[in-house]
């Protein structure tokens, strides 16, 4: 599937986040001279955080190029500028967020999601997979999301994009196998990056006028505080988890064609498909969110207090001298 000098990898929105760190991570592993890892940005003047973050790797093997998901001549521009257009790895990682109630958000942004998270995936498979089937082999990792399998309150259109991304892939791959492309979907939970931020930032601009008082009060008073709990008991040291993760799809000898990431989230995937008719994972989730969220949180609260105690243990084991 590679050729000798190493693979070209090529993974898009490497100027934050989950594709900064796989792209330094895979420029690290990387002994010179092989093809560069392509990291690629919509904005290359927000390159700062990824050059300070390769160190030594930038330049070498790792190099930054232009590419907006949502522009097909910048997705072939940067094709065209790589020695014969070849790239054995692509990584589908730019995306954007969007969390609040429905009648707050306008179509214009929630038709911008879709043009990034979903078409920006279809853009650069049509400009990558002819190429591939032609050579025979190749393989594309598609950062989905655990909200490509089950969607979650509040997250109606992020949700849809991410099953967008699902789908297509599922009804690609059959295809590209038989070309000896693999197609790879990874789904992370949760993971601490401007990811969140982002969406945090977004719901202190909304106008929640647009909606009922009781839909805003559910959001910004009951959903977003357990986000933020979700976010920090779960998210957290999620983003090099999430690394080797990926890592180990890339380099698997058979790429698994899904692979989620974080197994707090395995049971929701396993209840929906228990129960076709949806009653069993809807009743879950309703009462996660109305009635039990007391509940929720202090599990939250109890993983959180576990993981501050390992650390200290580890930290302590570290001081004596133990690696
Ligand atoms: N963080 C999380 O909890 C989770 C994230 N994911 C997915 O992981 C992926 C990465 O997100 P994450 O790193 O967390 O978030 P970040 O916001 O940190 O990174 C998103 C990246 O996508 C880029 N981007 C946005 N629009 C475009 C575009 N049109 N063309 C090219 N790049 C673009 C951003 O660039 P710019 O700086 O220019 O905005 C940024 O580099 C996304 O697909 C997201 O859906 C999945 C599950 C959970
Ligand atoms: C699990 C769970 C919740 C929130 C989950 C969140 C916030 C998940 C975020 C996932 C992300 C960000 C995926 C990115 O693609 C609620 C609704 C608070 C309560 C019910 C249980």
């Amino acid at each position: 599937m590679v050729g000798t000098a190493g693979p070209t990898v090529l993974i898009t929105g490497c100027s934050s986040g989950i594709g900064l760190a796989l792209a330094v991570r895979l420029a690290r592993d990387k002994p010179a001279p092989v093809p560069p890892v392509i990291a690629t940005m919509r904005n290359v003047g927000r390159s700062g955080a990824l050059a300070a973050a390769a160190g030594p790797a930038m330049g070498r093997t790792l190099e930054i190029k232009q590419l907006d998901v949502c522009d097909e001549s910048s997705i072939r521009a940067c094709l065209d500028s790589i020695p014969g257009r070849h790239v054995d790895i692509l990584v589908s990682n730019a995306g954007v967020g969007m969390a609040g109630p429905l009648e707050c958000q306008s179509l214009a942004a929630m038709q911008n999601l879709m043009d990034t998270n979903f078409f920006g995936l279809v853009r650069l498979v049509k400009e990558v997979l002819p190429d591939m089937k032609r050579r025979r082999g190749g393989h594309i990792v598609v950062i989905s999301s655990i909200m490509g399998l089950q969607g979650i309150v509040f997250n109606d259109i992020y949700s849809a994009s991410k099953f967008a991304v699902e789908g297509f892939c599922e009804s690609l791959v059959v295809q590209a196998l038989r070309f000896n492309v693999a197609i790879s979907l990874v789904e992370p939970g949760p993971v601490m990056t401007e990811f969140e931020t982002k969406l945090y930032e977004e719901a202190e601009r909304a106008d929640y006028s647009r909606t009922d008082p009781e839909t805003a009060e559910i959001f910004t008073k009951l959903y977003l505080r357990n986000s933020r709990d979700v976010f920090t008991s779960l998210g957290r040291g999620q983003s090099r988890a999430h690394v080797q993760h990926t890592l180990r799809v890339i380099e698997a000898a058979r790429p698994p064609f899904r692979h989620q990431t974080n197994v707090a989230y395995t049971p929701m995937a396993a209840l929906k498909h228990a129960d076709p008719s949806g009653a069993l994972i809807t009743d879950a989730f309703y009462k996660l969110v109305f009635k039990y969220d007391a509940v929720l949180r202090f599990g939250l609260r109890a993983i959180r207090l576990l993981r501050w105690k390992a650390q200290k243990v580890k930290a302590g084991a570290r001081l004596l001298g133990f690696k």
